[in-house]
C-alpha cells in the first residue's frame, strides 16, 4: 500500500516523510492554507533528492502555469483537484492524479473513464477543495466492482480510521493531510504512526473476490 503525505511546507518535514517511508509528498498550490510558491517548493525540491515523488496539487489553474511550476519544483507528479475537464488532463505532460468528489449519487463509471494515470476519491468540498480532514461514506465503493490498481483514498483519513478504509476500500494508496497535523502543522508522531499503520496493513487483511 503507498503513502502520499499531502500539505508538506518545509524541508525538515519533507525529509522526515522520507525517512519513515512516504512514497510520494504533496506541495499545495491552491487557495489553501498549506499553499506554497513555486520558490518555496523548488527549495524544498532542491534539499529532497530524487527517490520521494513529489507531486503538485492545484485547483482550476492555468495549464501554461502547472508546467512552468512544475519545471521550476521539479515536480513528478500533478494531481488536478477542481473541475478540469478530461481536455485539460490530456494535455499535461507528467503523470496525472485526478481528484474527485465522492458521496451517494456519484456515478463511478463516469469518474472512471476520465482519462488519468490515477484516480482519487475525496469527500465533497469544505472551505477549501481539498485538504478538509472529513471523510466520505467509505461503504460506497466496498461492493463496487472495478479496477482498484488506480485508485488513491483520500478525505479525514488518520491512524485511527485508515485501517477500517483500506480494508473497505482496497485502494492502491492512500493520501492524508489534515489526519498528521496537531494545530495547522504536521506532526511528525502522526505521520510516523500512519504509515506505520498503513505499512502495517497486509493484504491478506483487505482482498476479497470484488477488484
Ligand atoms: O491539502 C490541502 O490544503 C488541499 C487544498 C486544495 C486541494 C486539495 C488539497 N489537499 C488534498 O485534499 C485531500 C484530503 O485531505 P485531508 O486528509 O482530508 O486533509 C487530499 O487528497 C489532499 O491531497
Amino acid at each position: 500500500m503507498k503513502v502520499k503525505i499531502c500539505g508538506i511546507r518545509d524541508l525538515e518535514t519533507a525529509l522526515y516523510a522520507k525517512q519513515i517511508g512516504t512514497d510520494a509528498i504533496g506541495f499545495v498550490f491552491a487557495k489553501s492554507k498549506r499553499q506554497l510558491s513555486a520558490e518555496q517548493a523548488e527549495e524544498m525540491a532542491a534539499g529532497l533528492g530524487k527517490d520521494l515523488l513529489k507531486v503538485g496539487v492545484f485547483v482550476n489553474e492555468e495549464l501554461e502555469k502547472i508546467e512552468s511550476i512544475a519545471s521550476q519544483a521539479s515536480l513528478d507528479v500533478i494531481q488536478l483537484h477542481g473541475d478540469e475537464p478530461p481536455e485539460f488532463a490530456e494535455k499535461l505532460r507528467l503523470p496525472v492524479i485526478k481528484a474527485f468528489s465522492f458521496e451517494k449519487g456519484a456515478k463511478l463509471s463516469d469518474i472512471l473513464s476520465y482519462p488519468a494515470d490515477f484516480i482519487l476519491l475525496d469527500s465533497p468540498a469544505g472551505p477549501y477543495r481539498g485538504g478538509n480532514g472529513t471523510s466520505f461514506d467509505w461503504k460506497l465503493l466496498e461492493k463496487e466492482s472495478f479496477d482498484r490498481s488506480r485508485l488513491i483514498l483520500a478525505g479525514g483519513l488518520n491512524k485511527e480510521n485508515v485501517k477500517e478504509a483500506i480494508r473497505t476500500v482496497r485502494p492502491f494508496a492512500v493520501d492524508v493531510s489534515s489526519g498528521v497535523e496537531t494545530d495547522g502543522k504536521k506532526d511528525q508522531e502522526k505521520m510516523n504512526q500512519f504509515i506505520q499503520t498503513v505499512k502495517g496493513v497486509t493484504k491478506n487483511d483487505y482482498i476479497c473476490t470484488t477488484r
